[in-house]
């Protein structure tokens, strides 16, 4: 059978087994490094409604321990939430023929459009996931004639999508600035004009859901990213070494730190590694807004929280050169940024 160039088409011709290039090392696995008891505890859930008391501590403590929480009372209104999943999912489940008419570009790297892997390398093992990416900021950027025109509002949806998510990433980085003891601007300064790029995932279910992933292990490469999920359940985090679920929570928005932010805060705060199980039954959606520096920004560990205790941990990056030996190399763990400390 020809392999179709999306994986959604060829999973719903029928198949019994994947195909090898899916088939993950067993050291990839989604049983590998699992304990067989519930973790103790889980990702850590934070209240950002001033009421319920001052969210920092906890805040601090998560993006120190474990680069990921969720947060409720974000100030987005859940029926948005409701709504980019609603039109994300209407689009998947819309005719092949419609879908290929927005195939992104597959030469260029993070290229908008209809997708299906996350590297332009040959050799890897390919993640069980088609994608459709949006460049949504800045707004020059943002061209909404190349995204889907079905359901009717798909294109508004996501435009206020973004705009909300871009209010939220604004509100946590200066959350997690006053964190570390910096002016509340610090992270936003770094960056510069931000880069934000939405993309919504579609996992099918998948006939051998313990030899695949639906996405490889990695840390997210910008500042900040902020995840919704369905309430099927797949995202998993690594902490201490130990693979832990994200729990669906339909209120919630998962925040994961990402690389630029780790250097930044000269690894006080770390980058979450994380990746996306599939399952045989059911299908998966997820809508992953990420945050990021322009790409001519030199992105360095603060000054401030360099001691004579806490030595600077990496060296400096501009971030289009990250972002371009990341896209040659993969991410392997966190090779890229292990290329950038001082005295390893
Ligand atoms: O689908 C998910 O839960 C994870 C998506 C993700 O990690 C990404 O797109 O970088
Ligand atoms: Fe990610």
């Amino acid at each position: 059978m020809a392999h179709s160039p999306r994986i959604q088409p060829f999973v719903d011709s029928g198949l019994d087994l994947i195909p090898p290039q899916y088939i993950q090392l067993p050291e990839h696995r989604a049983a590998a490094f699992r304990r067989d008891a519930p973790p103790p505890i889980g990702v850590p859930v934070i209240d950002l409604d001033r009421q319920s008391g001052n969210p920092i501590p906890d805040l601090r403590r998560a993006c120190r321990d474990w680069g990921a929480f969720q947060v409720i009372n974000h100030g987005v209104p859940l029926r948005l939430l409701e709504e980019i999943k609603r039109v994300g999912l209407a689009f998947f489940q819309s005719p092949t023929e419609v879908k290929l008419r927005y195939l992104c570009d597959p030469g260029s790297a993070a290229s908008e459009g209809y997708g299906s892997k996350m590297l332009s390398k040959d050799d890897g093992v390919l993640d069980w996931r088609d994608y459709f990416d949006h460049h949504t900021l800045p707004e020059s950027r943002r061209n909404p004639s190349r995204w889907p025109d079905y359901p009717e509002n798909y294109r508004e949806v996501v435009a206020e999508y973004s705009n909300s998510m871009k209010v939220l990433a604004q509100k946590l980085l200066s959350m997690i600035s006053i964190s570390l003891g910096l002016v509340p601007s610090y992270i936003e300064d770094v960056i510069g004009e931000a880069y934000q790029n939405i993309t919504i995932s579609y996992y099918p279910p998948c006939p051998q859901p313990e030899l695949a992933l639906g996405l490889q292990v990695h840390s997210d490469i910008g500042a900040i990213s902020l995840l919704i999920q369905d309430d099927v359940g797949g995202l998993e985090v690594l902490k201490d070494g130990e693979w832990v679920l994200v729990q669906p929570l339909s209120d919630a928005i998962i925040v994961l730190l990402a690389d630029q932010t780790e250097i930044v805060t000269n690894g006080e705060y770390t980058s979450a590694q994380h990746r996306a199980l599939v399952n045989g039954k059911q299908a998966r959606l997820s809508v992953a807004t990420f945050y990021d520096p322009s790409k001519t920004r030199r992105i360095s560990p603060a000054a401030e929280l360099i001691t004579d205790h806490s030595p600077q941990k990496y060296r400096g990056v501009v971030y289009g050169d990250y972002l371009s030996s990341w896209y040659g190399k993969g991410p392997e763990g966190k090779q890229n940024l292990d290329a950038l400390l001082i005295n390893q």
